[in-house]
């Protein structure tokens, strides 16, 4: 198929409340949303995981619409009328890196493709569940209280795991806490790389909590350092900002630095990278979960489809749209009373974009040049 028409939308919606990591806090969500049109007419669309500022990871939203428009597009549509899925990442190798550019360019590429095949993501991917368990990321807060009651809010919302953000300072106690007050939930931490192998004793306190995993104590590119720490620490080991690749999913694996692997399609260049990731972690054993990046409908919906593959046992951060938006670009995602979400069934994402209410909240439109 050819790119007739393509064209980037700059949105900022606004969080319910204020969202808190080791490295920030957010209280807005600015995107990009890709939309492309083939000459067939399918409609294929894209969110990008970045954020406004390079501080999760390097890539940021102003670099990927520079490198997008200049770098990444121009091979794309180079194809011709052999544009496909599969060739998005050959046709992209030249350029180093910028995962989530190019995931937007091949997600927004498969959305149209699936569409014109009339195929769900989910049978795309090899889904075999109609529903996943929804579990949720919770910040850091300013006081205990505040985070007993947005637990117990969310517990209350059916969701089937917890996950704290933590920090130094912010670890211990609020684990404690919480497992005191809710019992044996479902919990589980995250550091954003917070830490360094010299925490190793005090992080090894949480060990008495029973956590389901860790995820990224130490730095992104401190793979020797996380091995150390799985050898000092009884708390599972889950990679997130470390694994780009599925080549680094192997690596991590092999050197014993992780033993689960936060997967997110937008970290990783997309969603044949994340099935590919996938494969490599059940073909050695190791559980997998999908991440998130606070995606409105348009990220979420395919992120269902892939949080139920058969290795994803985990239950990811695929929350209700109602986590963190009033208002979705989609209709909502919502739990069901088993604290599940339907995985979308229609073609390609499966779910329609709402386009007054996308246009609501678009700051500006960039059109591509195809
Ligand atoms: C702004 S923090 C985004 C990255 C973070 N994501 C989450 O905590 C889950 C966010 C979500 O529910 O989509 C992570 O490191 O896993
Ligand atoms: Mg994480």
């Amino acid at each position: 198929m050819r790119i007739a028409h393509a064209e980037l939308r700059w949105v900022r919606m606004p969080l319910v409340a204020p969202f808190r990591t080791s490295f920030g806090t957010s209280y807005d969500r600015d995107t990009i949303v890709l939309r492309m049109v083939t000459d067939e007419g399918a409609e294929g669309w894209a969110e990008c995981g970045a954020e406004i500022d390079p501080l999760y990871s390097e890539e940021w939203l102003d670099g990927v619409d520079l490198v997008l428009r200049d770098h990444l597009l121009p091979r794309l549509v180079a194809l011709g009328d052999e544009v496909t899925a599969a060739r998005v990442k050959p046709a992209l190798e030249p350029v180093k890196r910028h995962f989530m550019a190019k995931h937007l360019l091949e997600t927004a590429v498969l959305d149209a493709e699936l569409k014109s095949a009339r195929m769900p993501f989910a049978t795309y991917l090899g889904s075999v569940r109609e529903r996943v368990p929804a579990g949720v990321s919770v910040g850091i807060m300013d006081a205990h209280a505040d985070l007993l009651a947005a637990v117990a809010g969310y517990l209350d919302a059916g969701y089937v795991r917890i996950k704290l953000k933590i920090e130094p300072g912010w670890d211990i106690e609020p684990v404690r806490l919480v497992r005191k007050e809710f019992g044996d939930i479902q919990l589980q931490v995250d550091a954003n790389t917070a830490y360094t192998l010299m925490d190793a004793q005090h992080l090894a306190r949480l060990d008495e909590f029973g956590l389901l995993l860790i995820e990224q104590p130490l730095r992104e590119d401190d793979l020797r350092g996380h091995a150390e720490l799985a050898r000092l620490i009884r708390t599972p080991v889950c990679l997130d900002e470390s694994i780009t690749s599925a080549r680094d999913a192997a690596t991590a694996i092999a050197m014993r630095a992780c033993s689960v692997i936060n997967v997110k399609p937008s970290r990783v260049g997309g969603y044949l990278e994340a099935r590919r990731i996938h494969d490599v972690a059940a073909a050695n054993g190791i559980p997998v979960w999908c991440g998130g990046m606070l995606e409105t409908g348009i990220g979420r919906a395919p992120n269902l489809a892939l949080a139920a593959l058969p290795g994803f046992v985990l239950p990811g951060d695929t929350s209700a749209s109602a986590r963190y938006y009033t208002q979705d670009i989609t209709a909502p995602f919502e739990l069901d009373a088993d604290g599940c979400i339907a995985v979308p069934g229609g073609p390609g994402i499966g779910v329609d974009v709402l386009n007054e209410v996308l246009a609501g909240f678009t700051d500006r439109v960039v059109p591509l040049s195809v």
